[in-house]
């Protein structure tokens, strides 16, 4: 066996949404600031591309790195690699780093809670662990300040006609479309019409509205497109049906938390959902993160909820990644029969 390259990872996935964590093996990218670091190693690739692409990823997969913080609060920092962007903040992936990181014994775990702080490229994170017999069993996170940026905005995507969407922003960009009012009731087997559909809405936004984060004006662009179910209210409060759209075409498995924390804040901005409601999401494969609104605060000139959200992670494996000198594909590759829906 001989490899130029040995990364060391941990899998998991949250909620179904694969999150692995590359532990070991990787020099921590340069940069000030893991805003900085993310930004070399989206624009450098490599990384990206060895994790990402096959023969060793695919488009399922999310792939975080770990650094060593640079806030003195943070116990650690993470870098998330998806399969189109390197954002400020994941939902699924925070609550997988958590996971992998408590339940590996990187950070100590004390039960029946463990309270920890990690900083993603978009901010400081708290999170609490609830942890039983060694496992953290249910991660809340208090997620990056969220909030909505258009109501009921008129969108026109080619062959769709015009649309009324809603932005908002939840630790990453969203434009909102209601579900039903596409004809989707958020089943499994309408995946592949909500990716293909959601990629094309995400598209048009981009190209007509644009996104703007009044503090981090690096991150203009819509990143996914949120199919809404509709707000039911139950004995055990607030419950949705979510699906979205991941670029280059594919459908979170998890209900997507920073979805959660940007619908949280489009329906507090409506006078829809206070501080005492819980918002469970509920994911096309059945698995749910629960949200609630923490309190209220400002991003620039925007009013922002502080939101937070829940769910459970499980690690999967482990893996060595190596890199044979005489591979003729170093950075693998993408073809569009599963890269993206058509
Ligand atoms: O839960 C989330 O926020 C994420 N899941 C995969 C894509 C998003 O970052």
């Amino acid at each position: 066996m001989r490899s130029t390259k040995t990364i060391h990872v941990i899998s998991a996935h949250a909620e179904g949404e694969v999150g692995d964590v590359i532990v070991g093996g990787v020099k921590p990218p340069p940069g000030e600031t893991i805003w900085e670091q993310s930004r070399w190693i989206a624009k450098d690739n490599t990384l990206r591309n060895f994790v990402l692409n096959e023969p060793r990823g695919g488009v399922f997969r999310h792939v975080n790195l770990l650094v060593p913080p640079k806030h003195p609060d943070a116990d650690a920092a993470f870098i998330i690699m998806e399969p189109e962007d390197t954002p400020p903040m994941s939902g699924s992936n925070s609550i997988c780093v958590s996971t992998v990181l408590l339940d590996s014994g990187i950070l100590p775990m004390t039960e029946p809670v463990t309270e920890i702080t990690l900083e993603a490229p978009g901010g400081l994170v708290r999170v609490r662990a609830e942890c039983r017999n060694g496992k953290a069993e249910r991660i809340f996170v208090q997620n990056l300040p969220s909030f909505a940026e258009r109501l009921d905005a008129k969108l026109e995507v080619e062959g769709l006609g015009t649309l009324t969407v809603d932005t908002a922003y939840g630790g990453d960009s969203f434009v909102i479309v209601d579900a039903a009012a596409m004809g989707f009731s958020l089943k499994p087997d309408e995946a592949h019409d909500i990716a293909r559909l959601g990629v094309r809405i995400t598209n048009a936004a981009n190209a007509a509205l644009g996104f703007h984060h009044p503090e981090n004006p690096d991150w203009k662009h819509f990143s996914f497109c949120l199919f809404a179910g509709p707000v039911e209210r139950t004995a055990e409060g607030l419950r949705a049906g979510a699906a979205v759209a991941i670029q280059p075409g594919k459908v979170d498995r998890s209900p997507t938390g920073t979805a959660l924390s940007a619908r949280m804040a489009v329906l507090h901005a409506r006078g829809q959902m206070n501080m005492e409601d819980r918002l469970t999401a509920v994911s096309l494969i059945g698995s749910t993160f629960s949200g609630r609104i923490l309190g209220t605060t400002a991003v620039g000139d925007r009013p922002a909820i502080l939101p937070e959200i829940s769910g459970r992670a499980w690690i999967t494996g482990t893996h060595q990644h190596m890199l044979d000198p005489s591979d003729p594909w170093p950075e693998g590759y993408r073809l569009t029969d599963t890269w993206g829906a058509r």
